[in-house]
This record gives structure tokens, C-alpha cells and sequence, in this order.
């Protein structure tokens, strides 16, 4: 008879949070048959996100959450068609404007603008992404509640975090709400278009679903299933 071997997961049971159906829908796709996931959706921004992961994370439990969606990549840092792995995730338009330029919460002592995230899943989620034609990259990824439109503010953005790699509207508020309650936190973000003017008709979103789709098929087996 064969012998099944039981392998625990650290994380039984995995908390996904999409801004939009079509985001939702990759990542079923591509998780499949896998048990464990509950795939939400955040709404766009980091208040929706915010307020309905900590309504989701009220209503079960869960040992991991996890912001993913599509993205826009900041040259020279992720591709279009590329995959970003948050090493940090960072509210960056959460501050004040001085004369001297932006000051975040941080250095104004309410608190903190960013969230670590679990520092290992990002590596084995990358090192099993090699598989793939996927390039991946981890990195700093932003949340801003006005989506990146100009040269200069994508310049301005670069220079304040160094290494920025990718940009979305929900990260940190599903991040912030997981963290209060101790849990572990990821952002996984595929990449439809470049950081900079707003060119929409560039995006390359079918492609963006079809990474994100990818790179949850392979998620299952990082987290041990
Ligand atoms: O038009 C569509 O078919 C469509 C399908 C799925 C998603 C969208 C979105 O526009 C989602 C917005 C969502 O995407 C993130 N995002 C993508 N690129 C950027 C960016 O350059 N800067 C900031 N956010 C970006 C963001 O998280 C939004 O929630 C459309």
C-alpha cells in the first residue's frame, strides 16, 4: 500500500485580497483545486482594503494574508509582464508636504508608513517562480491612493524609496489590518504597465492575469501543499 507522507503547513489557511473580479479570478484560476485559500475582494485603495480585510479577518481565522493584483513597475527595477515580491510594503503618500519636501508618518511620530512583511516566503516563492518564464523580482512596493501619472512623480517616489520596485492602491491597508492581529502579510503584484505618465491604452492587463495566474498555481507548493 502506498504510504502518504502528511506535510503540516505553516499556514493552513491563507487570506488573498484582490482590488477587482478580474484580479480574483486569475488567482482562483491559478490556485485550482488547492484548499486552504479564500480569495476576497478588497475594492480599490487602501481604505476598502483596509476595512474588508479586517472585516474578513474578523469573520475567520486565518495564518497569513496576502495583497496580490496587478501593478505598475517602476523602470529599470520591473518589466511589464514581470512579477514583484514585497520585501516591504510602504503607504507612500501617507505624511505631510513641507518646504522641504515629504515627510512621512514616521518622521512625524504617528506611526509608521510601512509593514514588514514574512521574510522568508518571498525568497521560496521567487526561487520556485524559476521554473517559469516569469521574471521576478523582490522588492519595496508602494500604496498610493492616487495611482502614479507623471514623470515627476514617479521621480520623486524613486529617489524618496530606494529600490522601489512596483506600485498598486491596496497593499498597505490589507497589509495594516493583518498586522494589528500579529498575522504575517505578503504583496504579490503582476506587472501591466510602467510607473510614470499615464498611458492606459499601454497596460498590458490580459498578460498581468495570466502572471498573477501563474504565480498563484505555484503558491500552494511554497506554503507546503
Ligand atoms: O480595465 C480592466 O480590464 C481592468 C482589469 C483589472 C484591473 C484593472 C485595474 O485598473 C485595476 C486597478 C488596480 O490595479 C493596480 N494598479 C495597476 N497599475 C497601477 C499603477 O501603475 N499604479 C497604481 N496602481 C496600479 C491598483 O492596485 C488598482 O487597484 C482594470
Amino acid at each position: 500500500m502506498k504510504e502518504h507522507i502528511r506535510i503540516d503547513s505553516t499556514y493552513p489557511h491563507v487570506l488573498i485580497m484582490t482590488a477587482v473580479q478580474g484580479e480574483q479570478d486569475a488567482v482562483l484560476r491559478g490556485l485550482g483545486e488547492a484548499k486552504g485559500f479564500d480569495v476576497r475582494l478588497a475594492g480599490v485603495g487602501p481604505a476598502s482594503a483596509a476595512a474588508r480585510t479586517a472585516t474578513a479577518l474578523t469573520a475567520a481565522k486565518y495564518d497569513l494574508v496576502i495583497s496580490a493584483g496587478i501593478g505598475g513597475g517602476f523602470r529599470e527595477q520591473a518589466d511589464v509582464g514581470s512579477l514583484v515580491i514585497a520585501n516591504e510594503i510602504i503607504a507612500a503618500d501617507l505624511g505631510v508636504e513641507t518646504a522641504e519636501g515629504f515627510a512621512s508618518v514616521d518622521e512625524l511620530g504617528f506611526g509608521s508608513a510601512r509593514v514588514p512583511v514574512e521574510p522568508h516566503l518571498p525568497l521560496k516563492l521567487l526561487q520556485l517562480l524559476k521554473s517559469t518564464s516569469i521574471p521576478t523580482s523582490i522588492g519595496p512596493i508602494v500604496t498610493l491612493s492616487t495611482a502614479t501619472g507623471t514623470a515627476n512623480t514617479c521621480a520623486e517616489l524613486s529617489k524618496r524609496i530606494p529600490g522601489v520596485a512596483a506600485e498598486a492602491m491596496e497593499g498597505y491597508g490589507v497589509a495594516l489590518a493583518a498586522h494589528h492581529l500579529g498575522l504575517p502579510v505578503m504583496e504579490i503584484r503582476a506587472i501591466s504597465n510602467i510607473v510614470g505618465p499615464r498611458q492606459r491604452e499601454l497596460w498590458k492587463i490580459k498578460e498581468a492575469m495570466q502572471t498573477l495566474e501563474t504565480a498563484f498555481s505555484i503558491l500552494p507548493e511554497v506554503l507546503h501543499r
